[in-house]
């Protein structure tokens, strides 16, 4: 049995998995949302209106239950990935429960009719910019009817003036209020779609999507950073990691093997450097590691037990044993360093660690 949140956010997110940007998600959301909003607020106005004990306002409670029962519809179409006719559902459903109960029941005695404004400017929000023209009939068609009911009114039925004056501004303040309350709720909404959009954005440009580890630029970034705060007496060391003759096994296993070696060498190395240190793909078969926290054991040490732990850990594809061994460049440093001097450091060892046989580190000590 779902939890009430589960049950929730599944509601809310229906028609979520058939879309193709955070912007069209979020617009799905709001149309989802919004079907929540009009239900909570017809059910409340129902008890409210139960809770006068006047039958004007009782009966308008009756006339809005078929509009609430079609309400699912809504979610059924953005389920089924037809947004486009999820976003006229909602609004032919409310602007006609609105209005039947206006014309039929209430009149514009509880200032109904305000909703009119809220449904002319919520279409922005729900439709994209591409369908420009229904959210300007929407526009048109709800301005039209507020100014309509606004300046010629509608009668209501007249057990409604039986009602004490209290109990008549009461109800106005709630329908306005409830108005206002759905205008906030969707920018509140809008506005942490931006911030998570910005967020994935982000991440997106500073991983590697094969391997999700730090690409290239995030890592010079972060080096940079930590070159920067460098105390003199503390001692750094950069690693680059160059898997050998990688090519074989695309040449063996084809170009899917090559990549779940990739990703199988990316696991050991999170494995090896843990929290410690700074960690990335910055080339095909190339990784980058920065040995902060040297204090346990020197960087010649850790890239000795990485080198036995990779050759260690063969890997394997359909069926096929891979051996995996790699060669490391390491440039230990103290002191300011220019970033530039560092990596060509590292890379003139990996050169090296290359030309001597692979399965070796090679280091340079620029402390
Ligand atoms: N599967 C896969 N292969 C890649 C990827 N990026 C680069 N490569 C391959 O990696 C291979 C690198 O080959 P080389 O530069 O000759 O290096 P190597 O075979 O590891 O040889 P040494 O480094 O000299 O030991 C090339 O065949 C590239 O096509 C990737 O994302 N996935």
């Amino acid at each position: 049995m779902p939890s009430l949140s589960s049950l929730f956010l599944k509601l809310l997110t229906l028609g979520c998995q058939h879309c193709s940007s955070k912007t069209l998600e979020r617009k799905v959301i709001q149309v989802n949302l919004g079907v929540m909003v009009s239900a909570a607020t017809i059910l409340i106005f129902d008890v409210l209106f139960y809770l006068t004990g006047n039958w004007t306002v009782f009966y308008s409670g009756l006339i809005q239950t078929p509009f609430l029962l079609l309400l699912p519809l809504v979610w059924w179409l953005n389920h089924s990935g037809r947004f486009f006719l999820a976003r006229w559902a909602i609004f032919i459903i409310v602007m006609s429960d609105t209005a039947v109960t206006l014309f039929l029941a209430q009149g514009t005695i509880f200032l109904i009719h305000y909703y009119f404004l809220l449904f002319a400017i919520i279409p922005a929000a729900f439709f994209e910019i591409a369908q420009w023209r229904s959210s300007a009939l929407l526009f048109i068609a709800n301005l039209s009817l507020y100014c309509f009911f606004q300046i010629n009114g509608w009668p209501s039925l007249p057990e409604i003036y039986e009602l004490q004056a209290q109990q008549l501004n009461l109800l106005r303040v709630i329908m306005v209020g409830s108005s206002v309350f759905t205008i906030i709720l969707l920018l509140l909404i809008s506005e942490r779609y931006s911030e998570l959009n910005e967020i994935y954005l982000e991440r997106l440009a500073n991983t590697d999507p094969l391997t999700s580890l730090n690409n290239r630029r995030h890592f010079i970034d972060n080096f940079q950073q930590i070159l920067l705060k460098q105390l003199d007496q503390q001692q750094l060391a950069l690693a680059i990691i160059d898997i050998d003759h990688f090519k074989r096994i695309n040449d063996t296993g084809g170009h899917d093997a090559g990549d779940e070696a990739l990703k199988h060498v990316s696991h050991l190395l999170k494995e090896h450097i843990g929290d410690s240190g700074l960690l990335a793909r910055v080339g095909g078969e190339e990784f980058a590691m920065v040995y902060i926290d040297t204090e346990s054991a020197t960087p010649i040490n850790r890239a000795n037990t990485l080198l036995l732990k990779l050759e260690n850990s063969p890997f394997y594809y359909a069926d096929q044993k891979y051996k995996i061994t790699a060669s490391i460049g390491l440039c230990i440093f103290t002191g300011q360093h220019n970033l530039d001097h560092v990596i060509k450091e590292a890379d003139d060892a990996l050169y090296s660690a290359k030309s001597r046989g692979r399965n070796r580190q090679e280091t340079r000590n620029i402390a």
